[in-house]
């Protein structure tokens, strides 16, 4: 029974390639060690699938920053800015679309070749918390082979003795998935140009030795319009034809087919891929109609979740479905590549084994793909010990009184419509502006500042027991209190207390909250060399105490201006953690919302006149398919407001959202009702506030000035003229000056200038009639 992962983490179990890019960004060590390392991973992760039984083994699915990012090098898609003419794309190209490069001039207002460049613009792909490079076309955009990383990772492999199944993201999705400046570019016109490129790969891959080849077309799980599924049927009937020896395995995942079955089940390829987890309905369907020469890969186990499958179930699903297809037409696979969960539970050993053993991560389920391989392949008794033991977990889980708490469900049930309302928002400004006192065009920050290597590592050494509960404390607050006293200096409006106590705006709640857990080293990338430990709802969630009350109520005493309040949102909450299966998420992400709601008002009650209650991932949370859209902003925003209405009028609330495309959700986040919203626009130079605009948005929003994913410090005449164009779109009274995001991962030394640079710009917007 061909068993495959679809992929796999590739950031290493001990976080093996962060500290490797880490290192050569700092111009510690040199391109061969971070090389060298990246090879060691992946053959780690090759030895450690092929030990655990998986036959069809991904190659390609590593990358030194983002999968996207490597097949826009591979295709020639480099943006002229970055001065590549030709050739094999060299490292410094790739980084520098990836984070930007802060140039030998250290920045300034009009990069030269050689000089500061801006990175490539990120996103969320589809609806998980992996960001990736949005590819860029331009105007008369030309594709060329530029990169041979896939051709070069299977002989990798190969000389290791591992026959791999290249990945490859397919040539529509990836068309879909870019951007151009010129609005009249239609991506998928580009796609006769770009199919040569991707048949040259698959020639290649066929004279390598390849046999299977996969290739993600993951927009099959969203609505497409006919050009679209038109594009699909051209590229692989081109793409077929070009290396007849390959079988091509499309890969669709994150949601069912739905009405795109009949597109997919006619491309002219070997084998199809079925996320079984969200899209199960799509597998009575597919078998209806399956062509004889099409192969289905059932993606049963969970590739976003981490708990334990319930096998004997899935076998029950599809122990027919094997009788009744030719042993050689079937796959086993995770629902889609298991980049998005950890590694490996085993060394979880700070949770209980009960909750330990609920869970499996990436080593545990490839395990339980390799159990159904062998129970379809030698009978269910070959595997009776690990299904009973399968079994027997997720019984206890469903049956665990730890899931059940009789106040949290007596509360919610309780919960009325008057309890998500405010004041208008109208009534609500004027109070709000007589108790802030805050000039035209206010500056803030989104939240956190540096988290130093200092910061870091007073933590890591708090958690070891080296330094006392109280030493900790006191390093904080002398953090926190030069922070505050910072940002006096420089003359920001709103301050902020930097979040130097939180290892991560979700975990750090999550440890708080109960119904949690959180893992020591379940670490998943979340961009580039930027990992998080999503924590684990498991139970129903209360606040059992204030969370951020002590911290934010020490900042406020340092200073008379307004320091902000800092939560993370209901959704955010709900969407950055793995949560719990057997409740609806709309139930889940309410009882945050109670929890949340309580922080509020204990913040308000401690002196605190703004809070921010951040919601990143409200977008991303949004359903694929649009008909699916209402029913979850309905209740992500009724969420966001239970959290956010508990104060009083003169309270002002922020929210926050960063990489976001508001146009399609323009309505719903209006109807958050949030006093101030900041947002991400610099990278997209202020064209998402198109969408405030139009809808005439009548609250106040922050707009970014200061791309804080890059290392580039940005410029005074930049962000003014940034905010001139946002001035041209919203009312002066409504806008605030901010960056794009929280400061954490940027350094002192960049945040300084940059900031004082940007309070500069609101003086000098103030002054400009
Ligand atoms: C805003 N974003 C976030 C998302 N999701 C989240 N869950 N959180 C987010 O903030 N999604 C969208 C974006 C993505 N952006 C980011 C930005 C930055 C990071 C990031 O910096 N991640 C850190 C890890 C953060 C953390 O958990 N830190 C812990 C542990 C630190 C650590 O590694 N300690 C070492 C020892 C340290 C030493 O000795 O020096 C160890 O444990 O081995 C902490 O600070 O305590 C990262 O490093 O990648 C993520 C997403
Ligand atoms: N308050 C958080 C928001 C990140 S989206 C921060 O500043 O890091
Ligand atoms: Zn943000």
């Amino acid at each position: 029974m061909p068993i495959a992962t679809m992929g796999v983490p590739r950031i290493g179990p001990r976080r093996e390639l962060k500290s490797a890019l880490e290192s050569y960004w700092a111009g510690r060590t040199g391109a061969a060690d971070l090389l060298a390392t990246a090879r060691l991973l992946r053959a780690e992760n090759w030895r450690r699938q092929q030990a655990l039984g998986i036959t069809h083994i991904p190659s390609n699915d590593f990358s030194l920053y983002d999968q996207v990012l490597d097949t826009s090098v591979m295709v020639g898609a480099v943006p002229a800015l970055y001065g590549w003419t030709g050739g094999p794309v060299p490292l410094e190209t790739y980084f520098a679309m990836a984070r930007g490069s802060q140039g030998r001039s250290g920045g300034g207002c009009a990069p030269a070749a050689g000089e500061g460049l801006p990175a490539q613009e990120m996103t969320k792909w589809f609806d998980t918390n992996y960001h990736f490079m949005v590819p860029e076309f331009e105007p008369g955009q030309r594709f060329q082979l530029a990169s041979t990383k896939p051709v070069d990772e299977f002989l990798e492999a190969k000389e290791l003795g591992i026959q791999t199944r290249p990945v490859l993201i397919g040539p529509v999705t990836y068309l879909l998935l870019g951007k151009s400046k010129d609005a009249d570019l239609k991506p998928l016109s580009l796609l006769d140009g770009l199919l040569p490129v991707y048949a040259e790969v698959l020639r290649r891959l066929e004279a390598a030795g390849a046999g299977w080849v996969q290739i993600d077309e993951p927009c099959l799980a969203l609505d497409l319009d006919d050009g679209a599924r038109h594009a699909l049927h051209r590229a692989y009937a081109a793409l077929s034809a070009a290396a007849p020896g390959l079988e091509l395995l499309v890969a669709s995942y994150f949601g069912p087919l739905g009405d795109n079955l009949e597109t997919a089940l006619a491309l002219p390829v070997a084998g199809l891929h079925l996320d079984l987890v969200r899209g199960a309905a799509d597998l009575e369907r597919a078998l209806e109609r399956l062509p004889d020469r099409l192969a289905l890969s059932l993606g049963v186990i969970d590739g976003r979740n981490v708990w334990r499958a319930d096998l004997p179930a899935i076998l029950d699903r599809i122990g027919p479905v094997a009788e009744r297809l030719r042993p050689e037409r079937l796959l086993l696979a995770p629902s889609c590549s298991l980049l998005h969960v950890p590694v490996d539970s085993e060394g979880e050993t700070g949770l209980d084994d009960e909750l330990r053993g609920w869970l499996a991560f990436a080593v545990q389920k490839m395990a339980e793909l390799a159990t159904l391989g062998r129970a379809l392949t030698e009978g269910r008794e070959a595997v009776a010990d690990a299904l009973d033991a399968a079994a027997r977990t997720v019984a206890s889980r469903r049956t665990s009184p730890r899931i059940h708490d009789a106040a949290v469900a007596a509360r919610l049930a309780a919960v009325t419509p008057e309890m998500a309302r405010r004041l208008p928002y109208a009534e609500r400004r004027p109070l709000q502006a007589a108790r802030l006192g805050l000039p035209l065009f206010p500056t803030t920050t989104i939240g956190s500042f540096p988290q130093t290597d200092a910061v870091r590592k007073a933590r890591a050494a708090h958690i070891k027991g080296t330094l006392s509960d109280q030493d900790y404390l006191a390093f904080l607050r002398r953090e926190t209190e030069a922070a505050i006293r910072w940002q006096e200096a420089v003359d920001i409006d709103v301050l902020v207390h930097g979040e130097f106590e939180r290892n991560d705006m979700v975990q750090y709640f999550g440890e708080q909250l109960a119904g949690y857990a959180f893992t020591r080293n379940g670490w998943v990338q979340s961009y580039g060399s930027r990992c998080v430990r999503p924590p684990v709802i498991f139970g129903d969630v209360s606040r059992p105490a204030p969370m951020t009350v002590d911290w934010a109520g020490y900042a406020q005493s340092l200073t008379d201006r307004p320091v902000k309040g800092m939560l993370t949102g209901p959704v955010t909450m709900l969407q950055w953690s793995f949560v719990r299966d057997d409740l609806p998420r709309a139930t889940v992400c309410r009882q945050i919302a109670l929890a949340l709601r309580d922080e509020v008002v204990d913040l308000e009650r401690a002196g605190i006149r703004a809070v921010q209650i951040d919601e990143p991932a409200i977008r991303e949370g949004l359903p694929l398919r649009r008909a699916d859209w209402a029913a979850y902003l309905a209740w992500a925003v009724e969420c966001f407001r239970l959290s956010a209405s508990g104060v009083r009028p003169e309270t002002q609330i922020h929210t926050h959202m960063c990489y976001s495309e508001f146009n399609d959700i323009i309505e719903a986040i209006g109807a958050m009702d949030a006093d101030v919203i900041s947002i991400e626009t610099s990278r997209s130079k202020m064209e998402l506030l198109d969408a405030f605009t139009g809808y005439r948005y009548p609250n106040e929003i922050g707009p970014g000035v200061y791309d804080i994913h890059s290392p580039r410090v940005p410029c005074v005449e930049e962000m003014v003229a940034l905010l001139v164009k946002a001035r041209e779109r919203l009312k002066p009274d409504q806008i605030w000056v901010n960056p794009d995001c929280g400061l954490k991962t940027r350094r002192w030394e960049e945040v300084k200038p940059a900031l004082a640079a940007m309070v500069a710009a609101a003086k000098a917007l103030r002054a400009i009639p």
